[in-house]
């Protein structure tokens, strides 16, 4: 021990589930090349978001998800009760990330799938697995908060009703489908293949632009925009994934299709900070929590 560390306050579940939420979304912004979307090297199809916006937001949202774990493990149950607790500590979190952005929604799918994830970790302590946790957060996420606004005109809302897809509640109540049967396995797959954690990453992505509805890109681009992400998605890992010279041209050309509808996957970038973590996650609680 030193003075340092003598002085360190003792870290908490909440703390330490906040810690990983965070970090998904900065380590989701910063990864680059993404098509669309804003990363390192700009803002993709966004006139109204970039990196510093969506780093101060992730950092803002920080006491939302300390808040939303505390009180799944205070209450220690899925039930209504705790499932109109998250959902008030979300819609609070949405004020905020609006206060300090602006007005710009850089986090609103974010929040809803992490809060869900967080607060599913705090749960149970011991069945930290993906599935697990993706599992509590589904059953969570089916029970009706009764606060909740009718959000009928959202932009999700509109193109689901529009297209008949399943958006962003769905993909919750179903046990993130998206993450557990595509992300994380492709993360796997590109890992043990060795191309490079950034590039995993992408593959992990791409992934789950294969097939998700992304209401953000129906809402823009429609229906063609949707199947031109889709398929460009495929084409990438189809040719060898990101760290392939063929899958790079394949990614450029996706790019370049994103940006030319004015399309920007942000549903799939908010999927993939669940992904991440959740990979986190399964890891297990670090020594300090280890007595819990
Ligand atoms: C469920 C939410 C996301 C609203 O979704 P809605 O269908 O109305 O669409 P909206 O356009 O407002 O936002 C959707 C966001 O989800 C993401 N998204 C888009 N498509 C998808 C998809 N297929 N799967 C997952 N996420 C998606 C995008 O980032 C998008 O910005 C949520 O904001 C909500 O209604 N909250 C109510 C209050 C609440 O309970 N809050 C928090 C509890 S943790
Ligand atoms: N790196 C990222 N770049 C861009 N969007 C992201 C990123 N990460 C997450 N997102 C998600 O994308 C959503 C922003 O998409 P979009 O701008 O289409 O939403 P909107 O404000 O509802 O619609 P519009 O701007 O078309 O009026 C945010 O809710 C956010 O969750």
């Amino acid at each position: 021990m030193n003075a340092l560390t003598a002085i360190q306050p003792q870290l908490s579940l909440g703390d330490w589930l906040a810690d990983l939420a965070v970090d998904a979304l900065i380590d989701e912004a910063d990864l680059s090349p993404k098509p669309g979307l804003v990363d390192r090297r700009g803002s993709g199809a966004h006139t109204d978001l970039h990196l510093g916006l969506m780093h101060a937001s992730a950092l803002a949202l920080w006491p939302s998800f300390k808040a939303m774990a505390e009180a799944a493990q205070q209450r220690g149950e899925i039930d209504l009760h705790l499932r109109e607790e998250v959902g008030r500590i979300g819609r609070e979190g949405e004020v905020e990330m609006l206060r300090v952005t602006g007005g710009v929604n850089t986090h609103r799918g974010a929040i809803w799938a992490l809060g869900l994830l967080s607060a599913a970790a705090a749960l149970d302590v011991s069945a930290l697995a993906p599935a697990q946790v993706a599992l509590r957060a589904a059953r969570l996420a089916l029970l009706d908060d009764r606060a909740a606004p009718v959000t009928g005109d959202s932009h999700g809302a509109q193109v689901c009703r529009l297209y008949g897809v399943h958006g962003a509640r769905e993909e919750a109540q179903l046990g993130f489908p998206a993450v557990i049967q595509q992300a994380l396995p492709q993360l796997a797959r590109s890992r043990v293949a060795g191309v490079g954690e950034q590039n995993a990453r992408l593959d992990a992505l791409l992934a789950i632009m294969t097939q998700l509805a992304d209401t953000c890109v129906l809402y823009r681009a429609g229906m063609a925009g949707l199947v031109s992400m889709q398929s460009g998605a495929r084409a990438v890992l189809a040719a060898g994934g990101c760290a392939s010279l063929d899958g790079r041209r394949r990614l450029r050309d996706l790019e370049r299709d994103m940006l030319r509808l004015r399309a920007s996957p942000g549903g799939a970038a908010d999927l993939l900070a669940a992904t991440l973590f959740l990979d986190r996650l399964q890891h297990g609680l670090p020594a300090q929590l280890g007595s819990l």
